[in-house]
């Protein structure tokens, strides 16, 4: 059944059917089949994970459309978990927002969130944003909406105007938002109940909550969330900074030690490894094909 749905046809029946769906961040392709095996219904490709793990830069809006693209398109290539993809500002007018929609779209993604910052945007979670007028947020919203070939396809509004505005601004820009088209709603940076319900309450589409760690939301449960309106719950970069950690553990071990003794309890195995990637049905195919050849 579900391989004739779209993406966006499948983020939305996993929407449906998790109350609220967790998503959570895969780095790569490898990561993402790890989450689809665990059981995870929707995953996350981070902007800033992007940045900073596939070309070594800070989340300052400095990848491009190309760059996180050919991300989408690794982790749509291995594995079929719909993916909610950070497109940050859209990456230009509304011509480019176009494109951007069906880039997306052609390489396999399943809903986007595209937010109100400035182009030269930072990470939601640091002080000195700066975000771009209401009017301008929803050409936006427009130019993604009228772009999109499937209307599955989710599109999300992310605003960042809690920061610098306050509860009612950024409720009332979200608001403008979903009559401009908006599927969903990304409050950045809110952080309280209150918050949570407030938007939960002003508006008919999806809530998601961004918990994302050393920010500034609390790291709430998911039923919490849930009580409280949250029909997203987003784990941006999780598995990202504790992968980074792990790293840091192996390479200043083997250069202190000398090996790395101490560290290999902490090491995915090579059979898990092996049995992730299904590398056994791969070996067996091609034992199959070299037998063939030998009997010939
Ligand atoms: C969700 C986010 O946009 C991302 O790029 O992953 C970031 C996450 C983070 O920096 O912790 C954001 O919240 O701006
Ligand atoms: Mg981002």
């Amino acid at each position: 059944m579900s391989a004739i749905l779209s993406p966006g046809a499948r983020f939305r029946k996993a929407l449906e059917e998790n109350k609220p769906l967790q998503i959570v961040g895969t780095i790569n392709a490898y990561a993402a089949m790890m989450a689809e095996r665990i059981g995870h219904q929707a995953i996350y490709l981070s902007g800033g994970g992007v940045a900073n793990a596939s070309y070594g830069l800070p989340d300052l809006g400095m990848t491009s459309l190309n760059d996180v693209v050919e991300d989408v398109r690794r982790i749509t290539s291995a594995s079929s978990v719909p993916l909610l993809v950070d497109i940050d500002t859209g990456w230009g007018g509304a011509f480019n927002i176009a494109r951007t929609i069906q880039q997306m779209e052609k390489a396999g993604a399943a809903a986007v969130h595209i937010e109100d910052q400035v182009a030269q945007k930072r990470c939601g979670h640091r002080p000195n944003k700066e975000i771009v007028s209401e009017a301008e947020m929803v050409d936006r919203i427009k130019a993604a909406v009228d772009a999109r070939t499937d209307e599955n396809f989710f599109i999300m509004a992310r605003t960042d105007a809690f920061a610098q505005e306050g509860l009612e601004a950024a409720i009332e820009r979200a608001q403008a938002c979903v009559a401009a088209g908006a599927d969903g709603i990304f409050a950045e940076a809110i952080k309280t109940e209150e918050h949570y319900r407030a938007f939960a309450e002003a508006l008919d589409v999806p809530i998601l909550a961004n918990i994302t760690e050393f920010g500034q939301t609390e790291l709430w449960n998911r039923e919490q969330l849930g009580e409280w309106g949250a029909a997203m719950v987003l784990y941006p970069l999780s598995a990202f900074r504790a992968m980074n950690k792990a790293a840091e553990t192996v390479y200043k071990s083997i250069l202190e030690e000398g090996d790395q003794k101490k560290v290999v309890d902490m090491m995915q195995t090579r059979m898990d490894l092996y049995d992730y990637l299904n590398y056994h049905d791969f070996e067996q195919k091609l034992d199959a094909l070299f037998a063939e050849g030998k009997n010939k």
